[in-house]
């Protein structure tokens, strides 16, 4: 295992606080005036993807000392033993390994003396054929028809993976397949799906880790009996219903065909699964070759963040900007803004990577932690959020890290749309590291002809501090390989966070009270009886819910 560390007593901390203290007055309009070299200096290269960290508040000391800081938590080690199947995974005495789904060298990995390869090969065979099978047309429903409509019943890593990469690889898709996703167990979702296909059309992928998720399970039970209404016979099922999960025995009980399922295992992190057979509807929608180039891109990344030395390792130095900010600045959040609308859910799918994964409060020797850990995820396509929240983010008083992604090239080339969408990613971050001093906001409203007294009252208001941090990512075309080497990015971003704050990065313990609370209050929402067996609010709501209900 590796030795563990309290962060806050890592020799470089102490130098960083300092450093802080210093660096923290220094103005970025500054440190650019200083040092011409700055973007050469903090911009790195990976394939078509371009890393632009010269807009941070930082200084070659202050990457200096990110990067002992890295070296004295161990990080090196830890990349190691991630790649070489030890179960860093303690809390569940599992491995971590993602990186072996997509191990396109097919080096053996080997987890408790065997090697994986051999199994992930085959379900990405099986993946293949029946991906083949559905988009030719040559598998037929229960009356003979093609399969049109692919639902995907799962929720978290099971549900929010494909949905991402399924919207952002939208040019590679077929046009006679459609794909939908059903998470939610409120109703609604499923009853807003169901409307949209057709029994006989349709093929329902159950995708559960654990086969056992109380909002898949009800969805998939749902989503059965509609079929069945329809269909009559259950032989029809195994047509229509396949299963991704690494519980065969829960799968067979469901009423599913083992040979319709997909199967993968603990190790792979619900999180992390979409390189798995959870990214089956990813394959059926863009097609297995263009799924293989997903696996690519992410293997690519793996080589360089388990090669790359640190100072040249793009998610090492993602990581290490966002400690500073995150521990140093007292940044509570960080925002994904992606210049790209196929790319509207990448945000949403590093709420969970990231927030599950070192959204922890206890280091890995089960000592609470007195240092920050994983920062709030969120975010929005550009230019859409400069209609929302940039007010904020420019004039407001919190500190927020933001990360600016681009395509230079659009999958949607129209019009001179794409070269107004980058103008203004371009302009953002510019806008956002210079601001706008008092003077210049005075001179432009002298300039618009203003008296005196406006210019005095408008000008606070008016004025930009600048100072704001962001990183730039720019990337040649969405591509599938891409795509993968930037979801491969955030992932060992996470991954080196969660070493350097030594906490666990791959359980989830803090899902389970919720589950927990609600599996004992369903059945208290079965009649009419008020209930008294919580605290006066969520007996007062729950009553509250009943008189509601039987008005
Ligand atoms: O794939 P499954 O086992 O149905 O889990 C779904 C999701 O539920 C969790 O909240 C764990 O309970 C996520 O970690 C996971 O991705």
């Amino acid at each position: 295992m590796l030795p563990n560390h309290r962060f806050t007593s890592l020799p470089a901390y102490a130098q960083l606080q300092a450093h802080y203290d210093v660096l923290k007055d220094r103005h970025l309009r500054d440190l650019f005036a200083d040092d011409a070299e700055r973007f050469p200096k903090f911009t790195r290269q990976f394939d078509d993807i371009l890393l632009d960290f010269s807009k941070n508040r930082i200084t070659d000391e202050t990457l200096g000392l990110l990067l002992q800081l890295a070296e004295q938590a161990g990080l090196t080690e830890a990349i190691g033993k991630m790649f070489s199947g030890d179960k860093i995974n303690r809390t569940e005495d599992r491995a971590v390994l993602h990186v072996a789904l997509r191990n396109r060298a097919n080096t053996p990995v080997i987890v408790d003396g065997a090697d994986v390869m051999p199994d992930v090969n085959e379900v990405l065979a099986h993946m293949k054929e029946f991906s083949e099978r559905i988009r030719s047309g040559a598998w037929k429903g229960y009356t003979g028809e093609a399969i049109t409509d692919v639902v995907n019943i799962g929720i978290g890593g099971s549900d929010l993976g494909p949905v991402m990469v399924t919207e952002a690889l939208k040019p590679y898709a077929s046009p006679n397949l459609r794909v939908h996703f059903v998470s939610n167990v409120d109703g609604v979702h499923i009853y807003e799906t169901l409307q949209t296909v057709k029994p006989e059309t349709t093929l329902f992928l159950i995708a559960s880790k654990t086969f056992t998720t109380q909002e898949t399970m009800t969805n998939a039970q749902t989503a059965r009996q509609w079929f069945l209404d329809t269909a009559k016979d259950e032989a029809a099922i195994a047509k229509h219903f396949a299963a991704l999960s690494t519980n065969k025995s829960a799968v067979e009980k469901f009423g599913i065909d083992p040979a319709n399922m997909f199967g993968f295992w603990d190790w792979v992190g619900g999180r992390y699964s979409l390189w798995s057979a959870i990214g089956l509807s990813i394959a059926l929608y863009i097609g297995y070759a263009n799924f293989e180039e997903l696996l690519e891109g992410g293997h690519a990344m793996d080589v360089h963040f388990r090669d790359t030395p640190p100072e040249q390792n793009l998610p090492v130095l993602l990581a290490l900007v966002g400690i500073w900010y995150n521990n140093f600045f007292g940044a509570q959040t960080e925002a994904i803004l992606p210049y790209d609308q196929y790319m509207h859910r990448f945000a949403a799918y590093f709420q969970q990577g990231d927030m599950e994964s070192n959204g922890k409060s206890v280091d890995r020797e089960g000592n609470p932690v007195d240092w920050q850990t994983g920062p709030i995820i969120w975010g929005e396509p550009g230019t859409n959020g400069q209609h929302a929240f940039y007010q904020l983010i420019h004039q407001g008083t919190k500190l927020i890290p933001c990360d600016f992604l681009a395509p230079a090239i659009s999958q949607r080339p129209l019009g001179d749309h794409h070269k107004i969408l980058l103008a203004n990613y371009f302009a953002q971050t510019e806008a956002l590291m210079n601001g706008k001093t008092a003077d210049e906001a005075a001179d432009e409203l002298r300039k618009a002809g203003k008296s005196e007294d406006e210019i005095n009252f408008l000008t606070p208001f008016k004025e930009f501090s600048g100072n704001r941090p962001t990183n730039s990512i720019l990337f040649k075309r969405l591509t599938p390989h891409t795509l993968g080497s930037l979801i491969a990015l955030y992932e060992h971003k996470i991954f080196t966070q969660g070493i350097i704050w030594d906490i666990y990065s791959f359980d989830q313990w803090g899902v389970e009270l919720g589950k927990q609370l609600a599996s004992r209050i369903l059945p208290e929402l079965q009649d009419d009886v008020p209930v008294s067996t919580h605290d006066s609010s969520t007996n007062g709501l729950i009553n509250a819910y009943k008189k509601l209900r039987g008005e």
